[in-house]
């Protein structure tokens, strides 16, 4: 196995804020905790609201900065500057969230939404630029054409697709995505689930998706990570923890869904 990354000791304190103004976060501690993701495997991070899953999905991708503790890239970067480096690592972890819709910017063309990250973060010049969003686009499963359309003339799958193409045009190794399968109709969602299988089984991407659809995470998930109050309380093999949860919360997790699957009349749980 190769590790893409790995967290140590990591850490995030916030503190409620003091007076005036709303409260938009309370005082949460994360961590400390370490984590390692593996080269082409999917991680599935699951846990009861507010604990701290969305939180850990941001500090691995950069998108927050940890209190203490640190992210290791194992991969050699292509640079020796050590701003290029960093510039390099930042790539390596894209995120996507659960409302595409919402992150694509209504203003432009998904060619434009696509030119963005490429012209921010490389030297393609335009025409290399087109060549790239043209590969990406087929990546996903879009047209050549939708390099032409507004966000809102797609369908929610499609934006999902576009927020996935965004979220690759940058060959970054891993994929975070927050929700990526609760705003989407069950025949969309498995679409996108296959599209996840898909990519990862063509390009060799690591996968990190917070999900509380614990079907899902079954279906498409290597290793487990479940967290209670900021705390990974447990992790492992997918197959390991349904079958032997140990923690009490992931026991109580663990018998909701399975509460949810319809039983035949023999008991049994259909297939
Ligand atoms: N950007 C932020 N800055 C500071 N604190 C935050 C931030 N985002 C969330 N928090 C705080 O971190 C705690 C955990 O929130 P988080 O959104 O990570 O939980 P979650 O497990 O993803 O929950 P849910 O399943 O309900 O989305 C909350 O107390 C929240 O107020």
């Amino acid at each position: 196995m190769t590790t893409i990354l790995s967290a140590k000791a990591l850490t995030y304190v916030s503190e409620a804020p003091r007076r005036f103004g709303r409260r938009k976060h309370e005082a949460f501690k994360l961590g400390p905790f370490d984590l390692t993701i593996e080269k082409a495997e999917t991680v599935a991070i699951i846990g009861g609201n507010r604990s701290g899953k969305s939180v850990l999905a941001r500090l691995l991708c950069g998108a927050m900065q940890p209190t203490d503790g640190e992210i290791i890239f194992h991969q050699d970067a292509p640079h020796s500057s050590t701003a290029a480096k960093q510039q390099w690592q930042k790539q390596q972890v894209r995120m996507i969230f659960q409302r595409s819709s919402e992150s694509l910017n209504p203003a432009l063309t998904i060619g434009g939404i696509l030119h963005e990250p490429l012209k921010l973060n490389t030297d393609l010049s335009y025409a290399q630029r087109e060549e790239k969003i043209a590969a990406v686009l087929s990546q996903v499963g879009l047209l050549r054409e939708h390099y032409f359309f507004y966000p809102h003339m797609l369908s929610d799958g499609q934006q999902q697709r576009v927020a996935m193409a965004r979220a690759l045009i940058l060959n970054p190794s891993v994929i975070v995505a927050d929700e990526p399968f609760a705003a989407l109709d069950p025949s969309v969602r498995s679409q996108t689930v296959n599209l996840i299988l898909q990519l990862q089984r063509d390009l060799g991407l690591s996968f990190v998706f917070i999900s509380h659809n614990l079907g899902i995470v079954r279906h498409i998930a290597d290793r487990m990570v479940v967290m209670n109050e900021g705390q990974i309380i447990e992790a492992g093999r997918t197959d390991t923890l349904f079958r032997w949860p140990k923690h009490e919360i992931t026991q109580r997790l663990i018998s909701a869904h399975q509460s949810l699957i319809p039983q035949a009349s023999d008991g049994k749980r259909l297939k």
